[in-house]
């Protein structure tokens, strides 16, 4: 049987969606019927009962977010923050607010596929090792992009990497404390940097994140098989 310690998602929603294009942030953009962004939410809430959620949001946009928590039957527990000027501040704004033990979920608001079964897999993960990266094989071959030219690369060694990117506070808040590098596209890349082993657990294909117009048709198709 699993230890039950405190359990917080921080759901970074803070970003504009430049590459969607379109005139309200992707997370707000209907998907089956409902906000990307409530069916995120949900995925956490429905994950453990006692999950708490920090929502990380444009400033501008906290009416967005009154309206999607006031469309759940049951509320979960959310605490809306406003967001940073980029994904790493968005996060760290999110820690801002956590104090004492607990297994932190850091997840993108755009990957609203996320299921229960990964979150399980990132906070059991998490638990043993302290950090929990669910990743993905690559499917496409992959070539490496040199200053006089390009060469094949061995694909195996690569792998896709999602979110919940999960963490022991102890080892995430610290690590959060380094100063901003661009190279910090996720919190791996930050707790790495910090010094810590990284430890990787299966992923899902299926656990796409909302980037382009494209990505909305095929989650709509994902939902619609399920
Ligand atoms: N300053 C930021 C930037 C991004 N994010 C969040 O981080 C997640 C992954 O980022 P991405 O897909 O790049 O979202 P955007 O930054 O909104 O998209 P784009 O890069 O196309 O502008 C998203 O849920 C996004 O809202 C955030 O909380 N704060
Ligand atoms: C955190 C992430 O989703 C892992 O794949 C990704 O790094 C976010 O990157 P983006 O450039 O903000 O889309």
């Amino acid at each position: 049987m699993s230890i039950n310690r405190r359990k917080i998602a921080i759901i970074v929603a803070g970003g504009s969606g430049v590459r969607m294009g379109s005139s309200i942030p992707k997370q707000f953009l209907p998907l089956a019927g409902k906000p990307v962004l409530a069916h995120t939410i949900q995925a956490f809430a429905n994950a453990y009962e006692d999950m708490e959620i920090i929502l990380v949001l444009p400033l501008a946009h906290f009416d967005y977010a009154r309206d999607i928590l006031e469309g759940f039957n049951k509320p979960p527990r959310v605490q809306v923050i406003a967001g940073g000027d980029t994904r790493f501040h968005s996060v760290k704004n999110g820690l801002d607010q956590v104090k004492g033990d607990a297994v932190i979920f850091v997840h993108d608001g755009v990957r609203p596929l996320v299921t229960a079964a990964l979150i399980h897999r990132c906070y059991e993960a998490a638990l043993q090792y302290g950090s929990a990266i669910p990743v993905v094989p690559m499917k496409d071959s992959i070539r490496v992009v040199h200053e006089n030219g390009n060469a094949a690369a061995d694909r195996d060694r690569y792998k896709i990497v999602q979110t919940p990117q999960t963490f022991s506070a102890s080892i995430l808040i610290p690590a959060f404390e380094q100063p901003y590098d661009p190279l910090f596209t996720d919190e791996a890349s930050v707790v790495e940097t910090a010094g810590h082993a990284i430890h990787l657990v299966t992923g899902d294909p299926e656990n796409i994140k909302i980037t382009q117009p494209q990505d909305l048709v095929i989650a709509a198709a994902l939902l619609g098989g399920h």
